[in-house]
């Protein structure tokens, strides 16, 4: 078992590098903003109930992604490991993943957060928001609000983790085939030990 989190703030290509990290070692991606998006998609209550809060830039209440993660984990009992995209994203979604693990016998073993600076991470968002179909990525006030948020809240998951340990920092510009290397340097490290 292998469990990760990508970490990192909005823009910082965690879905990017998360596609080409579960077919190298086999892990289930399991991103909240793509299960999210899905359920807004299919009109489900719980999409509705997301969607204003992801139309302002705000996170979505802890309750409402952790049981999404909680199904998640529980649909897949035979995964090689989990790859955690966006999540946990508040101290308190931190403390629910680790029980839910724990209470399959596993836990986090590392959580590699990428560093990208703001203006990079703007451009890059404003350019996704061009040709992909996330309404979040349109508005720059939105996208600020996004990144305020992550600081606000987010940055309180690489606290909990770091007290364990199991933070490592991967500079999230350069090309996309670079920091795969260095990310994939740092899951081999903590694989071995
Ligand atoms: N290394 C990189 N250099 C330049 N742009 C990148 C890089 N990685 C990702 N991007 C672009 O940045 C945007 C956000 O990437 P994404 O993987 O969706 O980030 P996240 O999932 O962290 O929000 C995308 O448009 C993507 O094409
Ligand atoms: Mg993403």
């Amino acid at each position: 078992m292998f469990n990760l989190i990508l970490f990192g703030p909005p823009g910082s290509g965690k879905g990017t590098q998360s596609e080409r990290l579960i077919s190298r070692y086999g892990l289930k991606h399991l991103s909240t903003g793509d299960l999210l998006r899905s359920e807004i998609a299919n009109q489900t209550l719980l999409g509705l109930e997301a969607k204003s809060f992801m139309d302002r830039g705000e996170l979505v209440p802890d309750e409402v992604v952790i049981g999404m993660i909680r199904s998640a984990l529980d649909a897949n009992p035979q995964a090689k490991g989990f790859l955690f995209d966006g999540f946990p994203r508040t101290k308190a979604q931190s403390e629910a993943l680790d029980t839910l693990l724990s209470t399959r016998g596993e836990a986090i073993n590392v959580v590699l957060a990428l560093e990208v600076t703001e203006e990079e991470l703007v451009k890059r968002l404003l350019n996704r928001g061009l040709t992909s179909d996330r309404s979040d990525d349109r508005d720059e006030q939105v996208i600020r609000a996004r990144i305020a948020e992550y600081h606000k809240k987010t940055t309180a998951v690489a606290d909990h983790y770091r007290q364990f340990g199991k933070v490592v920092s991967i500079k999230g510009e350069g090309t996309v085939d670079d920091i795969f290397d260095a990310l994939c340097g740092e899951i081999e490290k903590r694989k071995a030990a």
